[in-house]
């Protein structure tokens, strides 16, 4: 195994809609031993210490979006600061895609009031500016809304079933402005585009394309 003789793991985020793939891509990932993956911790946000935020935020998204979101935003700073002992940390999502992509939408359509998108804002500016987060590479599962919608019915979380395309579409164009356009600077590392329209059994190839990518540049890190 690689050993790292830098202070951090070379990190990789991987980003996408709903139902894009992040998960089996991250798992893909499992045969490496020099990579730690931290998938996204839905088991958590459905049951914290017995509550379901994660159905609690989709049956009444007006009352239960902000807490959902603070919690979630919680457990992905812990994920950012997890310390790994491997050269490698390939993490599923990320507060920047929790305030550029979900929070940003409920802004938008006045899921959550104002006043709460402020809390919410000042608490990704804090953290933004105090708390040292490094991500090296942002790997981005591109899907089209009507493949992950047709997805999403199949995998059939429960939670998610009411989940409409409207909102597949809305969250892809946040994607979109986020990774493509890059509208936001305070997330500055590469992005690998991933065709995550490809179905399983064509993906294989894709995947062998980022693993290339993302061992070539942590072998990089590694040997500075
Ligand atoms: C960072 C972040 C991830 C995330 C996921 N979700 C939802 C979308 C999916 O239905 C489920 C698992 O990703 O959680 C959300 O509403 N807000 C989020 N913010």
């Amino acid at each position: 195994a690689m050993t790292s003789i830098n202070s951090r793991p070379f990190t990789v985020l991987v980003e996408g809609n709903i139902g894009s793939g992040k998960t089996t891509f991250v798992e893909h990932f499992k045969q490496f031993e020099d990579i730690s993956l931290l998938t996204e911790p839905v088991e958590e946000w459905r049951n914290l210490r017995g509550w379901n935020l994660l159905d609690l935020m989709y049956k009444d998204p007006a009352k239960w979006a902000m807490t959902f979101q603070s919690y979630v935003a919680m457990t992905m700073l812990e994920m950012h600061r997890r310390p790994t002992s491997t050269p490698v940390k390939l993490m599923e999502r990320s507060i920047y895609s929790a305030r550029y992509c979900f929070v940003e939408h409920m802004r938008k359509e006045g899921t959550i009031h104002p006043a709460q998108f402020a809390v919410l804002d000042e608490w990704f500016r804090f953290i933004d500016r105090e708390i040292p987060i490094e991500v090296d590479l942002i790997v981005y599962l591109r899907a089209t809304p009507s493949v992950v919608y047709e997805r999403i019915r199949k995998r059939a979380r429960s939670e998610e079933q009411c989940v409409p395309l409207s909102y597949l579409e809305a969250l892809h164009s946040l994607h979109e402005d986020w990774l493509v356009n890059r509208t936001h600077a305070e997330c500055p590392a590469p992005v690998l585009m991933i065709d995550a329209d490809l179905d399983l059994s064509q993906i294989t190839e894709e995947y062998k394309k980022s693993e290339h990518q993302i061992l070539r540049q942590a072998v990089n890190v590694v040997m500075q």
